[in-house]
């Protein structure tokens, strides 16, 4: 049953209404009247995205550079890509760094949130927005919707996007379908042990922007809990106030399969758990176990009386310090 939203807390119910936005409020001429001498970036962290990346960063080339001089600066992280990712991101008109390049000399560690932190190493903008590389129809309003707020408001220092989500099936479309992990995994726990962000529409969207002064503040989490890890240290570093959230529209993007969101949640929950742990509400001395095992459907390896083949995955979740904290002229 739904209850109505006066079970919200006041100050979810507030933040919700007076941090809120929508893209539709700003054109790129006026924020280009906002910015002044504000340097910014776009930041893409990109792992096999050469169906999609080009598009990308075709389209805020086109319409944020050429068209309004928004965007001083379009970069793609790429992430130890066996595709031709670098390439036409590179073709599109973006500055493509290696993942591996910029953390050389550094303890290797995986996936979306080292890419992340490689790209604000990397990126020079006063303020830097985020997009995922897998967007499919992608437009200039997502890097507009999330600039709006930080370009018109000093109070503000970080921006998270929200949208519907469709969940793209190979027949049929389920219209709010998406956001699987989000759904199952990451509000929960978001409303049970960090309830001060149970107004965040969708706590893991991979678009958003931020003062480079504030996250070069927080530690960057490796893989799959970087989104819910940063919104978390945010909240502890700069307060609620400080956080937006823009209605970006609909977001499609290409879907991973079930257990690849599984891996997905055991980072998120691990994340979640460091937090946790880090605000008294996790006493347990021990970190849990980093172990994910999973059952595949029969494969040569399949165990007779299971039918099934084990498969154990490693989700260890790492981080890289703030930056703010680091000499990376050393790694540069
Ligand atoms: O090792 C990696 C893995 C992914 N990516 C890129 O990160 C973006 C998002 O990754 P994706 O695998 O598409 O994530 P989703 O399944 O879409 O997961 C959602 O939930 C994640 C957990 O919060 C967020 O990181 C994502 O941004 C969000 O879209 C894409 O551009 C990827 O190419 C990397 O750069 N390196
Ligand atoms: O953000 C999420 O919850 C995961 O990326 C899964 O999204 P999907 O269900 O839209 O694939």
């Amino acid at each position: 049953m739904w209850h109505s939203h006066s079970t919200v807390s006041p100050v979810v119910e507030a933040w919700t209404t007076y941090r809120t936005g929508n893209a539709g409020q700003w054109t790129p001429r006026d924020l280009l009247a906002a910015k002044g001498t504000t340097k910014v970036s776009v930041v893409i962290p990109a792992r096999d995205e050469q169906a999609t990346i080009g598009a990308i960063v075709a389209t805020i080339r086109r319409d944020l550079v050429e068209q309004v001089p928004l965007v001083d600066e379009i970069l793609v992280v790429d992430s130890r890509s066996t595709d031709a990712t670098a390439a036409v991101a590179r073709r599109a008109g973006a500055r493509v760094v290696s993942q591996d390049r910029m953390t050389s000399g550094l303890p290797r560690m995986e996936g979306k949130g080292d890419a992340l932190w490689a790209g604000l190493a990397a990126s020079s903008g006063d303020v830097v927005a985020f997009v995922d590389g897998d967007l499919h129809e992608f437009s200039s309003h997502f890097v507009t919707g999330l600039l709006g707020p930080l370009l018109t408001d000093p109070g503000v220092e970080f921006v998270k996007g929200f949208y519907h989500r469709p969940l793209n099936g190979p027949v049929s479309v389920e219209t709010d379908g998406g956001g699987r992990v989000t759904e199952l995994c990451a509000r929960p726990l978001l409303n049970l042990f960090f309830p001060e962000l149970s107004g965040f529409v969708q706590p893991l969207a991979g678009e958003y922007a931020g003062r480079r002064s504030t996250l070069e503040r927080i530690p960057f989490v490796s893989g799959y809990g970087v989104e819910i890890g940063m919104l978390i240290d945010l909240v502890d570093l700069v307060g609620l106030d400080a956080l937006a959230q823009v209605d970006l529209g609909e977001r499609k993007h290409r879907h991973q399969g079930t257990e690849a969101l599984g891996r997905m949640s055991a980072q998120i929950m691990t994340t979640a758990w460091s937090r946790m742990h880090r605000r008294g509400l996790a006493t347990e001395a021990l970190p849990p176990s980093s172990l994910l095992t999973q059952f595949r459907r029969g494969g040569q390896d399949a165990l007779p009386n299971l039918d099934r083949q084990i498969a154990v995955t490693d989700i260890v979740v790492t981080e890289r310090p703030p930056l703010a904290s680091l000499d990376l002229s050393v790694a540069a």
